[in-house]
């Protein structure tokens, strides 16, 4: 019998990657990364020169169909496979991605008359532009005191779908009433595949104030506007399954633009940091997954219900039946390395970098590793602002203890120190609430192709950190729900659980703590905190509730 596999599709935020793996080894077969051609649109609108809002981050749709059609199809004759060898799609996609669409699922920036409008085009999550109108709804709801706030870190996010949508509604009335569907890009994929609408319960529940038991907060959205009440739930419409479940079949027009066959069975859409915790075969509750790239997400599994002020979320039934499934996360790491390293280089180290045929980033990462911890320089690392736990997109990066002989490495490594240190604030949270943190694995490109980094983080945390095989964690999980979507009866699994035995990935390296760096760092953490506090508080919500009498969460009574 001839093996079978599975395609997991990951569209992160830069690139869509296709890997085919073996259902029953986990083997990745092939893989084909495409990047997207348009990027993240962050000035101006293709063939327009009006500058976009600061802070806007569009992409174009149909760069993500470009990654299925000529992804799937190249990942396909890479595997040599038979196309009946294929058992299932799964897909995962970066979050809050969304984009408004028609009946016909056509995206409205296609559409001439829209073709000028950023709010016709897709808002990747990291567009930034909606910080008052988050702040509104963030502030009625908490006079709302509405329930679902508290499971999502008493906070609203502009990187989440509701506060792009209310933009739409009150700055393009227009494409507003002709948008037939809000959809999240990964639902968008998984609806067009299949021909049919549905929702995922992983990126509703953590990014569109749904949940399981009450729904969409419909009062709270005609609090917002009345009109905006009365319409948005029909723009939200479609089946909303769990992640892990099939949610649909491979329809005729794309099984042949696939060379796939059709009736495929193609799994509901899962959030790419969600995914990763799959791939990496996590279930115990007592190990964080730091999934690490453009911007970091801190994801935990657990039985039990705890609402924490200032992480993304928690959601039962996300990740795996039955779970709690926490997230938290940093809205730049990798971004901020590659920002200093495009834009503050001095070219005699890129000169030297080329000259020895390694990148800028090898470059800097081998001079800054020769430096010790103590060095003077600290940094904040709010480039895009802080995702967690102040929940402030406002905030700005900082670099503290420049002297004229500062070097470029110097820098470079209190940025990685920088991110080591806030992911530690993050773990302390969780802590503070009761997470318990015996094992770290940290998964995603950046692990793989920065030794330094992984070390300085292993110093602060003081927590060995177990790196995965697999670059493509949320990619493998896409491909473990797709096996799942597949069922025993077509080769697949009935179960996640099952699947993620036979697919999920291995760890490849461990960093352990080095003692003296240890200390150094417990100093330097402190001094962070400081900075982090000064800085931080007097924007952070916090300071919101601390100005109406409220308590603050613990974990921030504490820093
Ligand atoms: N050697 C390196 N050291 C530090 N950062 C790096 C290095 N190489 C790439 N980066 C940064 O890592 C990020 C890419 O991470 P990756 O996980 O591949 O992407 P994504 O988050 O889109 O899935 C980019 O932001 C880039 O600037
Ligand atoms: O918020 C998210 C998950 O909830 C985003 O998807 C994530 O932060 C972006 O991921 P990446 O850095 O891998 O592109």
């Amino acid at each position: 019998m001839s093996a079978k596999y599975s395609i997991g599709i990951d569209f992160g935020t830069e690139s869509g990657r296709v890997l085919v793996v073996n259902v029953n080894t986990g083997e990745i077969k092939s893989m084909h990364v495409e990047c997207y051609p348009h990027g993240v649109i962050t000035d101006t609108l293709p063939s327009h020169s009006n500058l976009l809002p600061i802070g806007s981050a569009l992409q174009n749709p149909k760069d993500y169909l470009h990654v299925l059609q000529n992804g799937i199809p190249l990942a396909l004759e890479k595997a040599g496979l038979h196309p009946h060898q294929i058992v299932g799609i799964g897909v995962d996609f970066t979050s809050s991605t969304v984009l408004p669409v028609d009946k016909y699922l056509n995206p409205l920036c296609d559409y001439p008359k829209y073709h000028s409008s950023p709010h016709a085009w897709v808002k990747l999550w990291k567009h930034h532009p909606t910080k008052n109108r988050t702040e509104q709804l963030l502030k009625l709801a908490t006079e709302r005191k509405e329930k679902w706030l508290n499971k999502l870190g008493n906070n609203i996010s502009e990187e989440w779908m509701i506060p792009k949508i209310v933009e739409v509604f009150e700055e393009a009335p227009d494409i507003y009433r002709e948008t037939e569907y809000f959809m999240e890009a990964n639902d968008w994929i998984v609806s067009l595949l299949t021909n049919t609408i549905t929702r995922s319960n992983c990126s509703l529940a953590y990014k569109s104030f749904w949940n399981e038991e009450d729904g969409f907060p419909i009062e709270f959205f005609s609090s917002i506007d009345v009109n905006f009440g009365d319409t948005i739930l029909s723009k939200l419409k479609g089946e909303i399954k769990n992640v892990g479940t099939c949610a649909g079949y491979l329809s005729e027009k794309w099984a042949d633009q696939l060379d796939l066959p059709i009736g495929l069975p193609v799994a509901t859409g899962i959030i790419d940091a969600h995914s990763a915790v799959l791939g990496t075969g996590i279930h115990h509750s007592e190990t964080l997954l730091m999934v690490m790239g453009t911007s970091t997400c801190h994801m935990m599994l657990n039985n039990k219900l705890k609402e924490i002020s200032g992480i993304s979320g928690v959601v039962k039934n996300a990740i795996l039946p039955g779970v709690y499934a926490y997230e938290a996360g940093q809205s730049a790491v990798g971004d901020i390395f590659g920002a200093y390293v495009n834009k503050h280089i001095p070219e005699t180290y890129s000169q030297e970098a080329r000259m020895r045929g390694i990148s800028i980033f090898d470059y800097l990462e081998e001079k800054a590793n020769q430096l010790p911890p103590e060095n003077g320089l600290i940094a904040l690392d709010w480039h895009n602002g802080n995702r967690s736990i102040l929940c402030n997109t406002d905030l700005v990066g900082a670099l503290v203890g420049l002297t004229l002989h500062t070097k470029p490495e110097e820098i470079f490594r209190a940025y990685l120190e920088s991110t080591a240190f806030s992911a530690r604030i993050i773990f302390e949270t969780y802590q503070n609430y009761g997470l318990n943190i015996k094992h770290v694995v940290a998964c995603g490109g950046l692990p793989q192709k920065n030794a330094l980094l992984m070390q300085i983080y292993t110093d602060v945390i003081n927590i060995p950190i177990q790196v995965s095989k697999s670059n493509y964690a949320p990619a493998i999980g896409a491909a473990i729900l797709g096996a799942t979507a597949a069922g025993t009866h077509s080769g697949g699994f009935d179960n996640i659980k099952e699947a993620i035995k036979s697919m999920s990935q291995p760890i490849e390296k461990t960093y352990y703590p080095i003692q003296k760096n240890v200390q150094s760092y417990e100093k330097k953490y402190q001094i962070y905190k400081d900075l982090h506090d000064i800085f931080g508080m007097s924007h952070s919500y916090v300071m919101k509730s601390l100005k109406s009498n409220k308590n603050p969460s613990p974990s921030l009574e504490n820093i």
